[in-house]
């Protein structure tokens, strides 16, 4: 401990601030030091302090920072005591530290101080810290404010990178999961959908069934208009699909001119009446093109012991049954 007694009361208020504050790095302790209306700044671009709560944080985040005592060495201590109760401390001080194992050096931190003396205890009342603007001085070897600017910086530009890669994600996760074509639920993603839906049986004891759809002839349309009047028929028939469904259903594109639609909590006959449903909207559906289309259905419902292929496969032998007995119909079996 230094021996402080030369100097006045304000003088010794002030090191006793700056022994906790900076050597014992004792938070509670040194803002009992403080005034109840302190303001002022700190060196960081954020740090102004307009109360004592202000203090707080600023002081607690630094001490969070930077654990470590805070060797400091004064080069420069002007006392001055205008009145009873007002004390004016001006100082330069260099200081150093260890955060992670590296030490850090400042030079010639610039500070001034108001101190109030209230009930025979002198309080810092105001307090203004800088740091010289010009380069670093000899020996300095992390300047505290280039690093928190660098810091706020990285933070901000790695908060945007962060936003920008979920975004991408999001936009390719949903690529990979959409037929392009058609904007449905591509095969992989159906395939995933319905193992979903199968733990969920496992575990909710409810019912699920899925509807094959094949279009009828779709050869013809793409023979007789091509392959593009073609495309827009499937992208029609897909949205059609899709508006005549439950919001809980899901909509997929099996394949070329296949589709399937996932119903969970559908028993058959409630599957065979919503595939009834699609396949006369799409029957008397008046499409954009002067074309007609048409598609047969194939309806499976689960039963226990059903794995996800003895499913599909009993819903394509339904499907295949509606073609055999002349298309442009649902199926359920039997089998
Ligand atoms: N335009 C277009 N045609 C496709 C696409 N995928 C498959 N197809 C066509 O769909 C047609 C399917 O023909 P087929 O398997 O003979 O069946 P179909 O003519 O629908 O007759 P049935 O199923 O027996 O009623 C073929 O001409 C394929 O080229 C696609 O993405 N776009």
């Amino acid at each position: 401990m230094k021996d402080n007694s030369h100097l006045s009361e304000v003088g010794q208020a002030f090191i006793r601030y700056l022994d906790l504050y900076f050597i014992e790095r004792d938070l509670e302790a040194s803002l009992k030091l403080l005034h109840p209306a302190i303001k002022g700044y700190g060196t960081g671009l954020d740090e102004r302090i307009f109360s004592l709560a202000d203090a707080k944080k600023v002081a607690s985040r630094d001490i969070e920072q930077a654990p470590n005592p805070v060797h400091y060495e004064l080069t420069q201590l002007l006392v001055d005591q205008p009145s009873d109760h007002l004390g004016l401390v001006t100082c330069e001080l260099n200081i150093k530290t260890r955060i992670l194992d590296q030490e850090l050096k400042l030079n010639s931190i610039r500070c001034s101080c108001v101190l109030l003396n209230k009930k025979q205890n002198w309080l810092l009342y105001h307090l203004h810290l800088s740091l010289p603007t010009n380069d670093h001085g000899e020996g300095e070897s992390y300047p505290i404010k280039e690093l928190e600017e660098n810091n706020q910086l990285l933070q901000r530009l790695v908060s945007e990178k962060t936003q920008e890669l979920n975004q991408a994600l999001q936009e390719i996760s949903q690529l990979a999961a959409t037929d392009p074509l058609t904007g449905l639920h591509n095969r992989l993603q159906i395939d995933k959908i319905l193992g979903q839906e199968f733990l969920r049986l496992d575990v909710e004891k409810t019912d699920l069934a899925i509807i094959l759809i094949d279009l009828d002839y779709f050869k013809d349309i793409n023979d007789y208009h091509g392959h593009l009047i073609g495309d827009q028929v499937l992208q029609e028939v897909a949205q059609l699909f899709q508006d005549h469904i439950r919001p809980q259903d899901f909509a997929g594109r099996w394949g070329g001119e296949e589709f399937i639609i996932i119903c969970p909590q559908l028993d058959q006959a409630q599957a065979l009446l919503l595939a009834e449903k699609l396949r006369s909207q799409l029957a008397s559906h008046l499409f954009t093109l002067p074309v007609s289309q048409t598609a047969s259905f194939g309806v499976a419902q689960y039963q226990p012991g059903d794995t996800r292929a003895s499913l599909l496969q009993r819903a394509d032998q339904a499907l295949y049954l509606a073609k055999e007995a002349g298309r442009n119909r649902v199926s359920s079996g039997p089998f």
